[in-house]
Order: structure tokens, then C-alpha cells, then sequence
């Protein structure tokens, strides 16, 4: 008991500490903004100590540690010997001169924490977690690592984390972060890595918790291109949305991929077949032609007349000129731009000797006389035309997709009634790629430091282009399970997918400890896996609590409420997840018995969701109920994986509710 209350008395001099360093850092902002010798540092300072000031008024008062590292007297200590450090989610100042009161969860120095065990101690005697309850310290759980003594997982404090029933948004994980998940969080800032995970193993906590560690880590690399995380749907997004924040990292742009190339409205739609060529790798080359079909070699002389002057380049330099630019290979527009500024020093080299003086303004002039020659040979284009000029041109594409697309191929793809101009042109999902691609070809798109992909097996080869792009001077994490591709395109290897992303030699990782999912429902999700035609290893649970109740049922609406209203009966979130065609009818029945239903992803209000299985990716909720398992398998072509994410989604509970037969791998269950 002294000894919690010796915990209890530091707890407090944490908070006036924080709070010291919260009105020091209001002070700061106006001191600095007095004191900075010129405007520019003053400004950069200002805006520094601002967000310091909004990031520590901000953060949620969450508890200020939730460990502590006692090291020994051994060798193995180092520099640390005999030191005491308390680990939480942020730095808190000592006194002055004093060590930390707190040390982030991501210096050096905390590694040991997640990493140190009695196999190797790592020099530390002791390991100290802390439980809490909401915000009270209620106790804690010493480890005597030099003395032998680990728990490990078999940790209390652990095992409830782990445990605990899910209510509102996802949460950090830093205070159990296991020894596997930390060797992928701190991974270099150079390395790109893929971890395939079952699921509930962590990825996507992971790759959350790895987004904050580089930018601790490598903040100034990071501080111009920043970090991208690229989940699967909206819904994700939202429940993703406040782990970095509660990590003090809020400047970190998660989007989706359809958002990411978004440009303009999204109101077509495609055949499955015309989608699976659009987002076939082989559209880029077709598309590669087709804009650089639109490059002429020049055939006849430009004069240029200036003053008194008439200056005259030969069309065989011209072509020289286009040839070597076209040779080079540089981003189309800046292409353009290069032709202009070589066909401008050819005018000058002739000006020049005729003892013409040339300067900047004469350069320009001459620069501008030289538009309409490029438009003639070097045309400037925006993606929309290009695009639509492919698709609505049987002949164009017959050019562009000679020998690359077969003619059924383009028969898919053609539009059959093309629009007047690309400008009242209807665009599909699947054309959003294609517009990306060839913007990509004119002008390099803006580059990150590092990009997070989630749910990377569902993307397809030109999305991943289209993510290569973007991290092609910076690494990228990727992370997916293959065993949960839902889209026509998913990967079935991990290999291709790198290539694809431009990280060929990206490490593969794989996780298989599931950390959500009880065992009885892993055993009934790993019995699909056979049938998936992915060789991925069956998921361990971590965890042997929940339950597992497989029905078959006369009034699947009717099971559906009954199972809903009993789960009601205990904390925590609680989905129902069918058929998209029969979410409208689950939710009027749970509506009509008086039910509030949540949207997908909502993580505040009420407890009970109705999710369409396309939905559920990524998501996780306390009980879950999956209605008519075969309706789900056989709504598209990979339905037995969207069944498999399906099955995987219950932290607690999973009530399997059918009136069709089971399919055929679930069928004894
Ligand atoms: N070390 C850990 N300590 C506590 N909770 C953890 C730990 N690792 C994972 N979890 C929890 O397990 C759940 C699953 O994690 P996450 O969503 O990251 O898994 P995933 O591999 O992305 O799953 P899926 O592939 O099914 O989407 C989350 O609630 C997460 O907080």
C-alpha cells in the first residue's frame, strides 16, 4: 500500500510538472514571438511553440505513465545504471536540471520496456506496469527480469488491456505494444517493411503507433514530406481517427485511396469487367502512349520575327531537340517546358551572332512566340483529355492499346456513347487511376516521406502505382492480409504487390498472434482459410475468453433482435453485419422493436450498428452478429473472404445466425 501511495505522490508531481510545462509553454509563445531577432525566425518560433502549447492543451488528460524501468547494477545497464525512468505517452520536464519526470514512450531509452525480457533482461531489474481505472492509479505488476521472473502476456494488466470490451474509437495501444509489434514500429525510417497479419494482430495499431515513432524520430526528415496513412473506407477512417491524436501526433493526413486521387465528381460506373482493365498494370503503358502520342516530330521551320529581325530554326533541330527531350524522359509538362527553353537558346545562338544583345525579357519574348509551335509538337494537355480522349476514340485506343490490350479488352473499356468534350465527360471510380496516372506522367505529384497502406492486398496494380508515386523518394509500410482480399484485383502474393509499390525489397513480416478474436471464433474463421486459395498461417489467439454461438434460425430478423437485445445486456459495441442487399431489412427490424441504430464507423451515440459486410473491413465491435453467412459468401466472387473479415470482426462475442445452409467449410460447425 506505502508503495502505491509512494505511486500515488509521484502521479501528482507529474500533473503540476505537465501543467508547469503548459503554462511555460503559453508563456513561451508570446516571449517568443517578442524575442526573435528577424520576422521570418520569428514566425517559424511562434508557430513551433504555438503547437507546442495547442498539442499539451490538447491532449486528452489521459493518465502520464504507464510504466517504469528499474535498472540494475550490472554492466548490461550501461549508462542507465542504477536509473529509475517512469514511460509514458509524453515527455514531462523535470525540474531544472533534473532528469524527466516522464520519458516518451518512443526515446531510446523506453525500447527496453516492450523489448526486455528474463531471457534478456537488458540490464533491467525491474519492470513496473501500471493498472488504471480511467484516470485513477489502481494498482500495479512488478516483473523481476534479472531475477528470471517474466510475465509476459501472462500479465494481468496486459491480459485486461487486451481484453477489455471495445466501446467508441480505436485506442492506442503504447502501454502493451508486444515485443513483435515493436520490432515493426521502430523499424528505420529507410526501411520499407509489409507485415502480413491475420486478423486482430495488430496491423493496423501498428502501423498507427509506427506513423508516431518516425515522426518523433525522424521529425525534422519527416517535417517537409510528412507521413500519408491510407486506409480502406471512410468508416475505418473514423474509427482510426483519434489514436494519433492521443498520441500528441495530429498532423498526420489519413485518407482513403479513392480519396487521395480524387479529382472532380465520381458519377459513372463501370462494368466489373471494364474495372478489371482499368486497373490492369498493362493500362499504364497504353496510357503512357496515348499522351505521348499526342508529341509530334517537327517538319517544317518556326521564323520568329523580333524587331527588324526574322529568326528561322530548321525543322531537323527542332527535331533533335523534341527527340533528346523525348529521350531524356522527364515528367511530360516539364518536357514542354524543356523544348521551349532549348528551341529559345537555339533563337539566341542565331541573335548572337548576328550581335543581337539578349537579355531576360528578350528570352521570354521569344519564349512566348515559341506557343504555338509547341502546341503544334508538344502539346499542353490536362489528364481529363487525355483520358477521355483514349476511351471515347475507338481509333485512338486501337493506337494506344496496340499489341497490350487485346480488341476484347478495348471493346470493354470504349465508351459507347462518348461525350461532346472531355469537359461533360461522366467519370467512374475506376477512371480516377487512369486520371492519376497520366497526372502523374505530366507532373510528378507531391512526394511523402513515408506512406502507411492498410488493407494493401485489396489494391489493385494501378493504385499502387499510384502510391508508388507518391512515396517514391520516401519508404512505405505495408500492411494486409491476403486471406482478406476482397476486391477482383487482391494479391495473392506479397511479392508482385512490392514490385508494384515500388519497394520490391521491402522485408516481409508475418504476424499470426490475434489480439481481438477470441479462440472459439478463430477456430471457426481459420476453418475457411483452406478454402481462400491463400497460403497465409492460421491465426493463434491470444486470448481463450469470449464465446461462440453458431444458430440456425426459422426468423432471421426476429434471432437477429433477440441476439442484439441480449447483447445489450453488457458493455460494449455490438454490429450486425449481413448482406448489403439485407441491411435494410435488419435495421428496420431492429428499429421497429425501438433499437437506435449507429451509421458504420460511428463510434459515439448508439451502441448498435447494422454493417454490410463490404463495410465491416478494419472494424471491430464487442458482439458481433453475422446474419445468413451464405448470403455473404455468395453476393461477389471472392465472398468467402469477405466472410472470413466478416468472422473476424468480435472482440467478446459472435453470434452466427443462418436459415440457408452454412457454407460447406463452416457447415459443422
Ligand atoms: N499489443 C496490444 N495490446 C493491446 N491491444 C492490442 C495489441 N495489439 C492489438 N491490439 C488490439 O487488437 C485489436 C486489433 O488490432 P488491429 O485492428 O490493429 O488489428 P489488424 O491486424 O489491423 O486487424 P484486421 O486485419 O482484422 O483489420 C485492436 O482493438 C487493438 O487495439
Amino acid at each position: 500500500m506505502t508503495v502505491l501511495n509512494d505511486e500515488k505522490a509521484y502521479l501528482a508531481r507529474c500533473e503540476t510538472a505537465l501543467r508547469r510545462m503548459l503554462d511555460g509553454a503559453r508563456h513561451n509563445v508570446v516571449v517568443g514571438e517578442q524575442v526573435a531577432g528577424d520576422r521570418y525566425s520569428a514566425e517559424r518560433l511562434g508557430r513551433h511553440l504555438k503547437s507546442l502549447a495547442k498539442q499539451l492543451e490538447e491532449e486528452p488528460d489521459g493518465p502520464p505513465f504507464f510504466g517504469r524501468l528499474d535498472f540494475g547494477d550490472s554492466a548490461a545497464a550501461g549508462d542507465h545504471r542504477a536509473q529509475r525512468y517512469y514511460i509514458g505517452r509524453r515527455h514531462i520536464s523535470g525540474d531544472t536540471g533534473q532528469q524527466p519526470m516522464v520519458i516518451d514512450w518512443r526515446a531510446p531509452v523506453s525500447k527496453a520496456f516492450y523489448q526486455a525480457g528474463a531471457h534478456d533482461p537488458q540490464g533491467i531489474a525491474v519492470r513496473r506496469r501500471f493498472g488504471w481505472a480511467a484516470n485513477t492509479l489502481t494498482g500495479f505488476e512488478d516483473e523481476r527480469l534479472e531475477s528470471g521472473e517474466n510475465l509476459g502476456t501472462a500479465s494481468r494488466i496486459v491480459a485486461a488491456e487486451i481484453e477489455r470490451p471495445r466501446v467508441g474509437p480505436m485506442r492506442d495501444i503504447v502501454a502493451t505494444i508486444q515485443p513483435e509489434q515493436d520490432d515493426l514500429v521502430r523499424a528505420g525510417l529507410q526501411e520499407s517493411i509489409c507485415v502480413q497479419g491475420a486478423p486482430g494482430t495488430g496491423k493496423t495499431a501498428v502501423g498507427l503507433h509506427r506513423a508516431a515513432y518516425l515522426l518523433y524520430a525522424h521529425r525534422q526528415r519527416l517535417e517537409r514530406g510528412g507521413v500519408l496513412v491510407l486506409g480502406p473506407n471512410r468508416a475505418f477512417l473514423g474509427y482510426i481517427s483519434s489514436v494519433l491524436p492521443a498520441l500528441g501526433e495530429g498532423d498526420v493526413e489519413q485518407t482513403t485511396i479513392d480519396q487521395l486521387l480524387a479529382r472532380g465528381p465520381v458519377r459513372g460506373a463501370d462494368s466489373d469487367d471494364a474495372a478489371a482493365v482499368k486497373h490492369d498494370a498493362r493500362m499504364a503503358e497504353v496510357l503512357r502512349r496515348a499522351l505521348y502520342g499526342r508529341v509530334r516530330r517537327p517538319t517544317e521551320p518556326v521564323t520568329v520575327p523580333d524587331h527588324s529581325f526574322r529568326w528561322r530554326v530548321a525543322a531537323e533541330d527542332l527535331r533533335r531537340v523534341v527527340d533528346d527531350t523525348l529521350r531524356e524522359a522527364p515528367p511530360y509538362a516539364v518536357g514542354r517546358e524543356r523544348v521551349r527553353s532549348r528551341a529559345v537558346a537555339l533563337l539566341q545562338r542565331q541573335a548572337e551572332a548576328r550581335g543581337r544583345i539578349v537579355n531576360a525579357a528578350w528570352t521570354r519574348t521569344m519564349g512566348r512566340a515559341l506557343t504555338s509551335f509547341l502546341d503544334a509538337v508538344w502539346p499542353a494537355v490536362r489528364p481529363h483529355e487525355v483520358v477521355a480522349g483514349l476511351l471515347g476514340d475507338a481509333e485512338a485506343l486501337a493506337r494506344a492499346a496496340d499489341g497490350v490490350l487485346t480488341a476484347r479488352e478495348q471493346g470493354v473499356i470504349a465508351w459507347v456513347r462518348p461525350p461532346r468534350t472531355f469537359k461533360s465527360a461522366v467519370w467512374s471510380p475506376a477512371d480516377t487511376v487512369l486520371l492519376d496516372e497520366v497526372a502523374g506522367l505530366l507532373e510528378r505529384p507531391r512526394g511523402y516521406g513515408h506512406v502507411i497502406v492498410d488493407e494493401a492486398q485489396d489494391l489493385s496494380a494501378m493504385q499502387c502505382r499510384a502510391v508508388a508515386r507518391r512515396s517514391e523518394y520516401g519508404s512505405i509500410t505495408v500492411l494486409g492480409d491476403l486471406a482478406q482480399g476482397t476486391t477482383p484485383w487482391a494479391a495473392r502474393d506479397w511479392r508482385d504487390r512490392l514490385t508494384q509499390l515500388g519497394k520490391p525489397e521491402a522485408r516481409v513480416i508475418t504476424l499470426a498472434t490475434g489480439f481481438r478474436v477470441p479462440a472459439a471464433v478463430v477456430a471457426l474463421a481459420n476453418r475457411l482459410l483452406g478454402a481462400l486459395e491463400v497460403d497465409v498461417p492460421a491465426t493463434r489467439s491470444f486470448r481463450t475468453d469470449g464465446r461462440l454461438r453458431v444458430q440456425e434460425v426459422p426468423d432471421l430478423p426476429r434471432a437477429a433482435v433477440a441476439a442484439v437485445r441480449e447483447a445489450l445486456c453488457h458493455e460494449g459495441s455490438i454490429a450486425v453485419i449481413a448482406a448489403d442487399a439485407a441491411v435494410e431489412t435488419f435495421a428496420a427490424a431492429l428499429w421497429n422493436e425501438g433499437i437506435t441504430i449507429a451509421e458504420a464507423g460511428e463510434t459515439s451515440g448508439a451502441r448498435v450498428s447494422v454493417v454490410p459486410a463490404t463495410m465491416a473491413k478494419g472494424l471491430e465491435y464487442d458482439h458481433v452478429v453475422v446474419a445468413e453467412p451464405a448470403d455473404i459468401a455468395g453476393a461477389e466472387e471472392r465472398g468467402l473472404n469477405r466472410l472470413y473479415v466478416a468472422l473476424t470482426r468480435a472482440v467478446s462475442r459472435l453470434d452466427v445466425l443462418h436459415h440457408r445452409p452454412l457454407p460447406p467449410h463452416l457447415a459443422d460447425a
